[in-house]
């Protein structure tokens, strides 16, 4: 798990820590770990127009430095890289400059120009390295003011490895929101703590890969506002069967879905149950559905029913709504559901439902809803690209709002449970982005539901098996580390299913 804290959270371990530090100790931690992160960069030859081998010596580095200390660590860590031998030049960027950190540079050789000076600014820019974005950290409020947004803007288009110092600058290091202009980083060296904004887009799209410098904060920052599950976790969260299992020990989902009109979801999401490792997926729906559902997994246990399912049989949790339909047959099938004391997850057409009747979801057993950013806005009254833009936000308040597990998809998918942390989801691809694949990520999380999971477990494994099958379907590299690049290929919805077993494989090594 990886964890991540909010900024009144790092900036009261930092006082705490302070206190039992010799002055400066921190800044100087920081900027070591930058500097010797930017020198491995020159070193294997990653950046900007450097070769293999050429190194920190001769290179051209570039420093944007802030008023703020985000600028102070800058500088320092140009200062360490100047006595490494390499041409160093910071761009003083607002209304005051770290004297500490410039007056270190200068010694150590390095230059400086105001960015009032836009000739050679930008000239320096052009002709860099390596840049080190230095102009705001934590101590960052609202979209970028001049002349940062200018900066960040000529950055954006240089041929120069980018790294920035803590958090992208124009990246709200507790959202991950961007109003404007904000820097693209290739990596971001972060102190002390990950920022929830790295892991959450559109931040962690404007974070390239993300390390983590150590300075000493861990005793003193209490409980993580966002965590970033790994495959170890998973593995816990979705374990395989044991010599004592049988069928019906394993789980055993009922999939409640399609429609006379609409077939497809019910067959992925029942694929997803299937292959999230079920003992045995019940599956109940209109006539044509389970003849569909029945020809592509005679494995399942069908029934064909009307507005009850009384006829379905014992199951251990529930998976309702995808290709449902929202009539008054889908509202009598979801009250069915939601009145037992399982476990439901309610997606797709369900979550319509529910959005005009939220009684339904007053309940004592666990309730998992997976909507995307549209179906989200919906249940809150809002409108969906200000889910997307702050999806942190509007994930815990339906957690709130609506007393259940709630897991938002997209470009970054975040799950929210009341008074625990949001786990944001490390693996998946815009490839994934496609008709049906959110059906099979319900049937995914209704097997980890139906075997025991809870309901924040089940959702978290579900979504990264989901994302790493994805990315091995599409070719892209399987593994949560590496963001997915394009050697990827379109995939189907069904090609996810076919790859979840692999993506099972990857959790053990
Ligand atoms: N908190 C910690 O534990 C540590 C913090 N350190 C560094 O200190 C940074 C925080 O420093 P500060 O608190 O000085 O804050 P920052 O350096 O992040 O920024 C503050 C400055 O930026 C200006 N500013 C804010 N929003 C702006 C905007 N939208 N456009 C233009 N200017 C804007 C403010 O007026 C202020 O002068 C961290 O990100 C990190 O780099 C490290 O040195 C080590 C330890
Ligand atoms: N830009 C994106 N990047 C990564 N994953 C995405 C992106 N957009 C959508 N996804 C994923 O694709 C799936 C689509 O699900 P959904 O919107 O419910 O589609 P459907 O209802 O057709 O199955 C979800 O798992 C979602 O997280
Ligand atoms: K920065």
């Amino acid at each position: 798990m990886r964890y991540a804290h909010e900024v009144d959270k790092v900036r009261a371990a930092e006082r705490a820590l302070m206190a039992r530090s010799p002055e400066g100790a921190l800044m100087r931690r920081a900027a070591a770990g930058l500097a010797s992160v930017c020198a491995g960069l020159l070193r294997s030859g990653r950046a900007g127009v450097i070769g293999p081998g050429e190194g920190v010596y001769g290179s051209r580095v570039v420093l944007l430095a802030g008023s703020g200390d985000n600028g102070g660590d800058a500088l320092y860590a140009g200062a360490l890289l100047a006595r490494r031998g390499a041409h160093v030049t910071a761009v003083l960027a607002g209304s005051k400059t770290h004297e500490g950190g410039l007056a270190a540079l200068r010694s150590a050789g390095g230059r400086s120009l105001d960015a009032d000076d836009p000739a050679g600014s930008v000239a320096a820019i052009e002709a860099a390295d390596l840049i080190i974005d230095g102009l705001l950290g934590i101590g960052g409020r609202g979209g970028l003011r001049e002349p940062h947004a200018t900066l960040a803007g000529h950055a954006s288009r240089s041929v120069a490895t980018i790294v920035a110092c803590d958090l992208p600058s124009g990246v709200d290091a507790d959202t991950g929101v961007v109003s404007g202009a904000a820097v693209r980083a290739d990596v971001t060296v972060t102190f002390g703590t990950y920022k929830p904004g790295l892991f959450v887009d559109p931040g962690a799209g404007h974070a390239g890969v993300v390390e983590l410098v150590d300075i000493g904060l861990g005793p003193y920052l209490g409980d993580p506002d966002v965590v970033l599950p790994q495959a170890a976790d998973v593995d816990l969260w979705a374990p395989g069967p044991s010599r004592e299992s049988n069928k019906y020990r394993r789980g055993v989902p009922g999939v409640v879905a399609g429609s006379k009109t609409f077939t497809g979801a019910a067959v992925m999401s029942v694929g997803g149950a299937i292959r999230g490792g079920a003992g045995m997926v019940r599956f109940a729906s209109a006539e044509h559905s389970v003849e569909l559902v029945r020809h592509r997994w005679p494995e399942a246990v069908t029934s064909v029913v009307d507005t009850s399912l009384s006829e379905v049989g014992r199951v251990n949790a529930w998976v309702a709504g995808p290709g449902l339909g929202t009539g008054e047959h889908a509202e009598a099938l979801l009250a069915e559901v939601l009145g037992t004391d399982l476990p439901v997850l309610v997606d797709a057409d369900g979550l319509t439902v529910v959005a005009r009747r939220r009684d339904l979801l007053w309940r004592d057993a666990p309730t998992v809803l997976t909507p995307h950013a549209g179906e989200l806005a919906r249940l809150l009254g809002t409108e969906a690209d200000q889910v997307e833009a702050r999806r942190l936000e509007h994930v815990r308040r339906a957690a709130e709002e609506l007393g259940a597990t709630v897991l938002l998809k997209g470009s970054t998918t975040v799950i929210a449970e009341v008074g625990r942390p949001v786990r944001v989801n490390p693996t998946g691809t815009p490839r994934l982005a496609t008709a049906g694949s959110g059906d099979v990520l319900s049937g995914l999380i209704g097997a980890f539901l139906s075997g025991g999971a809870s309901a924040i477990d089940a959702a978290a494994a579900g979504a990264y098996l989901h994302g790493l099958a994805g990315r091995l379907a599409a070719s892209g590299p399987a593994s949560d580390e590496r963001p997915p690049d394009d050697r990827e290929a379109p995939i189907s919805a069904y090609d996810v299913i076919e790859a979840i077993p692999a993506a099972f494989r990857t959790l053990t090594g």
